[in-house]
This record gives structure tokens, C-alpha cells and sequence, in this order.
């Protein structure tokens, strides 16, 4: 079944209606693959500002989960608005990301032949669309802009090296900045601490934890200390549905989720 197009729909994020708090209605959703449910009547809701962890084992749906909010994958059925008014599911991968949802796959694409302030001023101009001129200069306000993610990402000091010479959690720092010059409202960002050291982890997690409140974060992760030490609700996905919801504690009690995911971890 194709999404309904509501002809309440609005042009721009600017008219967003967060009104009843939340930020992102996933309702019903299912996503089949030669008649195998990876998504299945799923429901999720996230409130403006939260910082939410998606959690489950392989193969549980959650990269489906973030192709389908995205636009990069149109479920079987179900809705998926962005706040009460944006039907997603009748927007194109480009325009949700002109929206304002930004995601981050798990390895890092910055450009490495590039300084870090260049990979910014590329990705801001990006995504000004096509008609941007690349070449044209910075305005004010843009370099405010950059300056801004530099200071939030943490790397000042790092602004004239090339993208190729970071370690490998400042690229990932790094593209988290190339989405934070556009605004975005909604960050959805895959294991960002896969591969990074105990202290970029430690420093990631102030990173992610002080995006959320101005912005909505959804972090998909498998490390769990990481999870327990920003996440204030989980979300356990099990075989395309929501298995369990709720604090790292009460999700850990759970007798479902042990039996299903942490107990295959133990
Ligand atoms: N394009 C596709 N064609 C067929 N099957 C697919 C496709 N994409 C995903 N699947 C299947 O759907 C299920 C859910 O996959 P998904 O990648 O969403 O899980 P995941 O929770 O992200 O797993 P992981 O933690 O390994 O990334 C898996 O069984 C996967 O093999």
C-alpha cells in the first residue's frame, strides 16, 4: 500500500507543529524483504529534544528503522510523521534531509584530501541545494556557523589540518559538525563509538548528550556502558517491533529482553 498524501501538507520545517512535544510519530510501520517482516507493526514515538538509544541485536531492524524515516526505504504500511504535520512518507531522501533530518552512518565520509574547515564550508554550501554556488564566499553569518560547530565538535584547533590526518573519532566528530551547519532538528547517528578509545567515547558521549535538548538525537549503538551512560530511555527493538522501553535499568530487567538480546550478549 502507497502512503497517503495529506493535502495539509506543509512546504518547510519552518512551519514543524511540535505542539504535542513530539518530534517523530513512527506508527504501524512494517518493511518486508521477499515476504520477510524486517520491520513489523512497529510503533516509536520520540519527544522534541530527546536523546533516545536504539538498541538490538543483529538484525532487529534498526538500520531499516532509520531507512525508513529517511526516505530511503518506503515501508509496506503504517505512517511516519515529523511533528504533527510532515508525512515522511511523502517526501523524497532529499527533502527529508532538507527538512532537517540529518543521519551519520557508522563510517566516517569526510573528505581527507580536505581541511576540516573545508569539509564544513563544502557541506554547509551542499546543502543549500544545487543552485548554490560552491565557489561563492562565506557570509558572516555562515562563518559564525562554522566557527559555532568547531567550538560544539571540539576541534579549534584542528580547523586547518587536513580531514586524512584526524584520528579516528575526530572524523567522526568531524561529520558530525559537516550535519550540525545545517541546523538540523532531528540527528539520527549510527554506533558512533565503534572503534574509537575509552576517551573518545568519554568525550562523544558529552557530545551527543549536549546536541540533545536544542535538537532530537537517536543513537543507534551496541556498545552498552556507552548506551547506560547517555541514554535516559532505550528502545529494544526485537524482530522488526518494539520488544521493550525504558530506563537502561528497566530495560536490563526485563525478563523479554534477557531472554531475547542481553542474554545472547552474556
Ligand atoms: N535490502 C534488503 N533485502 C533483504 N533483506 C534485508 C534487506 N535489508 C535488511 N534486510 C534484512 O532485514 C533484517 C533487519 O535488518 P537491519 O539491517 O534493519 O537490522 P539491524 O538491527 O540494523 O542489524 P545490525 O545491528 O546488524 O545492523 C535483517 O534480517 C536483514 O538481513
Amino acid at each position: 500500500m502507497n502512503a497517503m498524501r495529506w493535502p495539509t501538507e506543509v512546504a518547510s520545517a519552518d512551519e514543524l507543529d511540535l505542539s504535542h512535544e513530539y518530534i517523530l510519530y513512527v506508527e504501524g510501520v512494517s518493511v518486508s524483504f521477499d515476504g520477510f517482516k524486517a520491520l513489523n507493526d512497529l510503533n516509536l514515538y520520540v519527544k522534541a529534544g530527546e536523546l533516545r538509544c536504539l538498541i538490538g541485536a543483529n538484525g532487529a531492524g534498526k538500520t531499516t528503522l532509520m531507512d525508513v524515516i529517511t526516505g530511503k526505504t518506503q515501508p509496506d504500511g503504517g505512517n511516519v510523521f515529523f511533528g504533527q504535520n510532515i508525512n515522511l512518507l511523502a517526501r523524497s531522501e532529499a527533502d527529508i534531509a532538507q527538512l532537517g533530518i540529518g543521519r551519520k552512518f557508522q563510517k566516517p565520509t569526510v573528505f581527507e584530501a580536505h581541511s576540516v574547515l573545508d569539509n564544513l564550508e563544502m557541506s554547509l554550501k551542499a546543502n543549500k541545494g544545487i543552485w548554490y554556488n560552491l565557489f561563492a564566499k562565506l557570509s558572516a553569518v555562515q562563518r559564525d556557523k562554522i566557527d559555532e560547530v568547531l567550538s560544539i565538535i571540539g576541534l579549534q584547533q584542528q580547523r586547518h589540518m587536513l580531514a586524512g590526518a584526524l584520528s579516528h573519532g575526530q572524523k567522526q566528530w568531524l561529520e558530525i559538525g559537516m550535519l550540525l551547519v545545517s541546523d538540523p532538528l532531528l540527528l539520527l547517528i549510527d554506533e558512533p563509538v565503534a572503534g574509537m578509545t575509552g576517551q573518545e567515547t568519554e568525550r562523544t558521549a558529552e557530545l551527543l548528550t549536549g546536541l540533545a535538548g536544542e535538537r532530537t538525537v537517536i543513537v543507534v549503538e551496541h556498545d552498552m556502558e556507552f548506551v547506560r551512560s547517555i541514554a535516559r530511555t532505550v528502545t529494544v527493538l526485537h524482530q522488526g517491533s518494539v520488544l521493550a522501553q525504558g530506563t537502561m535499568d528497566q530495560v536490563q530487567s526485563n525478563r523479554y529482553v534477557i531472554e531475547v538480546y542481553l542474554g545472547e550478549e552474556a
